[in-house]
């Protein structure tokens, strides 16, 4: 039975700073580039979480060493090897960057995760890694669980990819492009989300050394070695989220401390959205931070580009003074649950009225009450439902522990920014 998490109300303003731990999205390309190197790799203060950790141990059952060293990772590349069996969980930079490195072994690779996982889309990179030459065993619509046929090599060249659903998708086949015989030249057939994440895989590449440029229909990976390169992981911008939400809720302050001065990561524009939505927003030498003068602006936003952080906006929006407009954001129908039908759930429960468009949601506030809501085996849920109960006393959220996905000691971090001590969790729903 799941448990239950009742949520703290915050009523005075927060004054905390909040360090976080590093980056999902950047720990998950340094292991796979480390992985495909030409030699040992460093990964300093990675993200350790359920999503990298299964990355890890994906790598692993392909042949490639991933030492614990004091909290970093020592990953030292061998021979990709089959046959393999692995679990992808919930994470979709797994079921998306792993079939491309599959691809790569001797022999085949078995990919499944959750139930959940099962329903992620994935079609285009299934089509695209069969249009280069490897052997893929599906269902037939490219859904895990599936089977990537390895030979030891990809012979690479000319593709044409549909991402409509997933960047990642674009990124995982960018990967390990350079391994390729004839490396990669990937042509889009439309649209991409969240472009800053396949612009955080370019730089990445470059960074091993690789080749890679953009043309006018995608991008071109130059076949050759991936230098292997000792990268320190930045923190999770986007995981800062529902910490500087939090001063804006209650009219504190919230700093985030180690804050990149330049990034690719889609959380960096945190800044301008929660400048919009009414916080002062100052870069200091202790890092962001965020001060609130309890007055949340409605919001009015394309989203595509920053997706993940859309939970905890939407959250915000439900505290806003007046309606609010989040749209480009069709694809997170395909995130972890369907995030737009989840939030439209959560936000009418506290009170909020919802109207669900084909690429996003309004938001118009009203009159707060509390609520069980679901965590949807949602890490970014549980942060929206943390948000929403600061502002609204009696938020509990059922199945908080899927924050186990980026940020296992979310409560411990929520409490310890709040000055009290950790809520309990209860076991059963509605207990
Ligand atoms: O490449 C990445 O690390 C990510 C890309 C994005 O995926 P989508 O393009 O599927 O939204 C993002 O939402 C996800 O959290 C992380
Ligand atoms: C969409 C997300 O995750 P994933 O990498 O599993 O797609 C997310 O973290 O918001």
């Amino acid at each position: 039975m799941s448990q239950v998490w009742t949520t703290p109300h915050r009523p005075t303003p927060v004054a905390a700073h909040v360090p976080l731990p590093g980056s999902k999205s950047i720990t998950a390309r340094a292991l796979v580039l480390a992985a495909l190197a030409d030699g040992p790799s460093r990964v300093v203060r990675p993200l350790r979480a359920r999503d990298t950790d299964l990355m890890a141990a994906c790598l692993r059952a392909l042949g490639v060493g991933i030492a614990d060293d004091g909290g970093d990772w020592l990953v030292t590349p061998g021979q990709l090897r089959g046959p393999a069996e692995v679990d992808a969980g919930l994470a979709g930079t797994v079921l998306r960057f792993l079939p491309p490195v599959a691809a790569l072994a001797d022999g085949p690779v078995r990919l499944d995760g959750d139930p959940r996982l099962r329903e992620r889309p994935n079609a285009g990179l299934i089509a695209a890694l069969r249009d280069l030459g490897v052997q893929v065993d599906d269902d037939g619509r490219g859904r895990a669980p599936f089977t990537v046929h390895g030979t030891g090599a990809v012979r690479g060249g000319a593709v044409t990819v549909d991402a409509s659903e997933s960047s990642q998708i674009v990124s995982g086949l960018l990967l390990a492009a350079a391994r390729f015989a004839d490396g990669l030249d990937l042509a889009l057939t439309g649209g991409v989300p969240s472009m800053p994440h396949v612009e955080m895989t370019v730089v990445a590449l470059r960074e091993h050394g690789v080749e890679v440029a953009a043309t006018d229909r995608g991008w071109r990976v130059a076949p050759g070695p991936v230098a292997a390169l000792d990268r320190v992981v930045e923190p999770d911008l986007s995981n800062a989220a529902p910490f500087l939400a939090a001063a804006l809720i209650t009219g504190g302050r919230v700093t985030v401390p180690d804050w990149p001065a330049v990034t690719t990561q889609p959380g960096a524009q945190l800044d301008r959205l929660l400048a919009a939505m009414g916080g002062e927003v100052e870069r200091t030498p202790n890092g962001l931070q965020v001060t609130g003068t309890r007055r949340i602006s409605p919001l009015v936003a394309d989203l595509g580009d920053v997706g993940e952080l859309t939970p905890v906006l939407a959250a915000l929006c439900a505290l806003a003074d007046g309606p609010s407009r989040l749209t480009g954001i069709g694809h997170l129908r395909g995130h972890e649950t369907d995030r737009l039908q989840a939030l439209d759930e959560v936000l009418t429960a506290v009170g909020a009225r919802v109207r669900q468009l084909p690429d996003g949601l309004e938001v118009e506030p009203g009159p707060l009450r509390p609520a069980l809501l679901d965590s949807y085996d949602d890490h970014r849920m549980v942060m929206a439902a943390a948000v929403l109960g600061l502002a609204v006393d009696g938020v509990r959220v059922a199945g908080p522990e899927a924050v186990t996905k980026t940020l296992p000691d979310f409560r411990e971090r929520w409490a310890g920014m709040l000055g009290i001590a950790v809520s309990g969790v209860t076991a059963g729903v509605g207990s």
